[in-house]
């Protein structure tokens, strides 16, 4: 009884620090807080389309792999910093490497996204709905432009701040 007791607490704080880790690349890394206004827009589109399951598994999957990337890009630039604070050529190329990784799950995003969303009776669907209801226009309009203020707003890389 104790075990689970203690197991369970254990496994709560391990919870809570990785959320403390999100919360931390959410709060200093502005591609992260690009990729989730993204992930949302993305998931709001898809409402106009009649994806499978399976395809929205892949959509979740392709989200998660871009962020999840983003996040490992942000540990990295956080212990290149941590224990060489001074330009060295080895920080820099993990950087250059955890970047790319990045770059890769990003492309491959965007080809996944083109695959799913390139659908002429979605287009067809989404033109209809919104020449019914124009003003619904407003809503994309105004998230897009809310995420975008958060997004490019709020501080961007604290570790960019960090004098080299
Ligand atoms: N300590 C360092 N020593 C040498 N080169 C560095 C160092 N820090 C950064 N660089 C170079 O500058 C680039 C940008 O580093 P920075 O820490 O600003 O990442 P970033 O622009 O915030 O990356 P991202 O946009 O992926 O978050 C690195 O990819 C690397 O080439």
């Amino acid at each position: 009884m104790s075990m689970s007791k203690y197991g369970f607490s254990a496994l709560g704080r391990s919870f809570t620090a990785a959320l403390r880790g999100f919360c931390h690349c959410v709060k200093t890394q502005r591609n992260m807080r690009i990729h989730l206004v993204a992930a949302f827009h993305v998931l709001a589109l898809s409402g106009f389309y009649r994806f499978s399951k399976a395809e929205y598994g892949l959509l979740l999957i392709t989200c998660a792999l871009v962020m999840g990337c983003e996040a490992v890009n942000t540990a990295v630039e956080v212990l290149a910093d941590g224990f060489c604070p001074r330009r060295d050529p080895t920080a820099g190329l993990a950087k250059d490497i955890a970047a790319g990784a990045v770059l890769v799950c990003a492309f491959f995003a965007a080809v996944v996204g083109v695959l799913l969303f390139w659908n002429l009776a979605a287009f067809g669907r989404m033109a209809g709905f919104f020449a019914r209801y124009p003003w619904a226009l407003l809503v994309p309009a105004a998230t897009l432009t809310a995420g975008l203020v958060w997004a490019m707003g709020a501080p961007g890389n604290s570790i960019k701040k960090r004098k080299l």
